[in-house]
């Protein structure tokens, strides 16, 4: 099978780049800028990382695209697929995109988050939500890849939610992000002399994960009104650890919790659920798992819950190579690092 990248000069679009190489049922990649007369680059220029790979990065031209490839990924920032993709959508081609144009199902929704109009809906609603455990079955052939943030604090919430585990109103979740979720651009707070030695909460209240997480979590309880969500930049390069609070409904136990978690994950490839023993974020950097663990106080009856994942393989090109797997009904691991880079 041949792919197609556009975005391949970032930070998740290299680590995309990187295990498609890799992918036993991918023979050929093909590299593609985001406008039409971009003038010809080439990806070792642009990565210096990935010096030898002398691929060339074409101007966007979706007839081509559609001609040259099986499959098209975008690894662009929000703002750019909703332009680019509608000939694809309109040709049902396959597409898995990294961004956030997808995911909102209400066109109001992504105006207000992201600030800017969203697609139409009618386009919208080709698309899937790829939270890749609770979508095994892909029917569409656009696929919405989730947000780094979402997918840590989604896979961690799931089967609280869906179980009915614990007080929705009492959800609160205070989600840590290394540096490189913000991309390969330098701003003020990427600066090493900001954010090291520092954390820094920022989008209080206003991060656009927000309704995506709600919008999931009204899927598997239609009385979710909305989610209390932080996130806070730490100084790592590589992972978020995303921990949610919430208060247990009367009569559930311990117990209760590990068997919901075993129930909807001990056949999942990429999630380990570890029980009480807490995971950290070096237990899963380098790789495409999320780990889940718990711990509960009689006293105040509540119940905490850590996940963690690198925000640039679960969080990003990871969880788009489970897609494509699913897509293509390959094994949803082939391709993927198995084991962390640990230490
Ligand atoms: N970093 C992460 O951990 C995660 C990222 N994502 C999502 O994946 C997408 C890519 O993110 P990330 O790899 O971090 O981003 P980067 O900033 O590192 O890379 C962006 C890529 O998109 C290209 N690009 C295309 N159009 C534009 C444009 N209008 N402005 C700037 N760049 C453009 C850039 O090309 P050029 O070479 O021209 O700069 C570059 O290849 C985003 O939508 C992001 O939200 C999702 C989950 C996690
Ligand atoms: C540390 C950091 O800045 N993280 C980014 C993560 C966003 C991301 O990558 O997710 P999307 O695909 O939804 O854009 C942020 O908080 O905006």
């Amino acid at each position: 099978m041949e792919i197609g990248i556009i975005g391949a000069t970032g930070y998740s679009g290299n680590v995309l780049y990187n295990l498609m190489k890799q992918h036993p049922q991918v023979t050929a990649i093909n590299l593609y800028g985001h406008q039409q007369d971009s003038a010809l680059r080439y990806l070792d220029e642009e990565v210096p990382a990935f010096q030898g790979e002398r691929l060339p990065i074409r101007p966007f031209n979706p007839t081509k695209i559609m001609q040259e490839n099986d499959c098209l990924f975008f690894a662009t920032p929000a703002g750019v697929s909703k332009n680019l993709a509608l000939p694809l959508i309109d040709a049902n081609f396959p597409v898995i995109d990294l961004s956030g144009d997808f995911r909102l199902k209400d066109p109001a929704d992504y105006l207000k988050w992201y600030q800017q109009p969203a697609a139409a809906k009618s386009q919208l609603a080709q698309a899937a939500y790829g939270l890749c455990e609770f979508n095994q079955q892909v029917t569409k052939s656009y696929i919405a890849n989730p947000g780094c943030y979402a997918t840590a604090t989604l896979l961690g919430l799931a089967p609280l939610i869906i179980e009915h585990l614990v007080d929705l109103k009492s959800l609160i979740v205070d989600a840590k992000s290394g540096v490189s979720g913000a991309g390969k651009k330098l701003s003020s707070s990427s600066h090493f002399s900001f954010i090291n030695e520092n954390a820094w909460l920022y989008k209080l209240n206003q991060h656009k994960h927000i309704p995506e997480i709600l919008q999931q979590m009204q899927l598997w309880d239609s009385q979710a009104q909305a989610i209390q969500f932080s996130t806070t930049l730490i100084p790592i390069t590589r992972g978020i650890m995303a921990t949610i609070y919430a208060q247990v409904k009367s009569g559930i136990t311990p117990n209760d919790i590990e068997t919901a978690y075993q129930k909807y994950y001990q056949t999942a490839p990429f999630v380990r659920w570890r029980g009480t023993e807490l995971p950290m974020i070096k237990n899963v950097t380098g790789s495409n798992y999320c780990d889940l663990g718990y711990g509960y106080n009689p006293t105040t009856k509540m119940v905490t819950v850590v996940s963690v994942i690198d925000n640039l393989l679960k969080g990003a090109a990871g969880q788009a190579v489970q897609n494509f797997n699913l897509m293509w009904h390959f094994p949803e691991t082939t391709g993927l690092p198995q084991l962390p880079t640990f230490p």
